[in-house]
């Protein structure tokens, strides 16, 4: 299993984060990535963690103010990206151009989607990952793959569908070791969480609880 961790804006010390969930990493043997905000990109990836971006844009360089170019995330650091997250949506021809510029920097890609249809949808651009979030289980305490089993179950159908190379991941209100068994067990090859991981007291100790029944 893949454990993507998004701290979003969250007020954590991204640095600490990305060193514990390195040392997790290296300990457990379970991959492990931090998506930190951008402008945190280059001292997340100095501590040695996968690092990811949270999202890049669909221009290439050029004049495109306020942008963030796939190809300088990919300069600090950045291995991959999110795209189309809930609480960045994107315009379908955008993920589209967002992933070619991923591509272009040599990005791993995961895209986000609210719902199986949607899921469906990004696949069919070519992503290596698609990540289906339920917007009403974002932050909450109940991990979706309880809450709701038949949305991870029919996003994985709805990718395979459409192509099955790309990875399914989930996300929405994950935050210990059973919430990854449950997700895996209904067909996910990752999981995206956040506040589990940047709101946590003691975020290690929430990494290593996190991945105990894997390692
Ligand atoms: O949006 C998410 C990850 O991208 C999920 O957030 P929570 O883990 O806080 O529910």
């Amino acid at each position: 299993m893949f454990v993507l961790v998004n701290l979003k804006a969250y007020p954590c010390d991204p640095v600490a984060v990305a060193e514990a969930a390195r040392d997790v990493a290296e300990a457990s043997g379970v991959r492990i990535a931090i998506a930190p905000q951008a402008a945190d990109l280059a001292a997340v990836a100095e501590t040695g963690v996968e690092t990811w971006a949270q999202h890049v844009s669909p221009n290439d360089y050029g004049s495109h103010t306020g942008s963030t170019l796939a190809e300088r995330a990919a300069a600090a650091g950045a291995e991959g990206t999110l795209l189309n997250h809930s609480e960045n949506r994107m315009k379908l021809a955008d993920i589209d151009a967002s992933i070619t510029a991923a591509e272009r920097a040599d990005l791993e890609t995961c895209v986000c989607g609210n719902n199986p249809a949607q899921i469906g949808a990004v696949a069919a651009l070519g992503p290596d990952a698609v990540a289906v979030e339920p917007p009403e289980l974002i932050g909450g305490d109940v991990s979706v793959a309880s809450a709701d089993p038949d949305i991870v179950r029919d996003a994985v159908a709805a990718a395979e569908a459409v192509d099955d190379d790309v990875d399914v991941y989930c996300g929405a209100g994950i935050s210990t070791g059973d919430d990854l068994n449950a997700a895996a067990d209904l067909g996910a090859s990752g999981v995206l969480l956040a506040s589990g991981v940047a709101k946590a007291d003691d975020p290690r100790a929430a990494l290593e609880a996190l991945v105990e029944p894997l390692a």
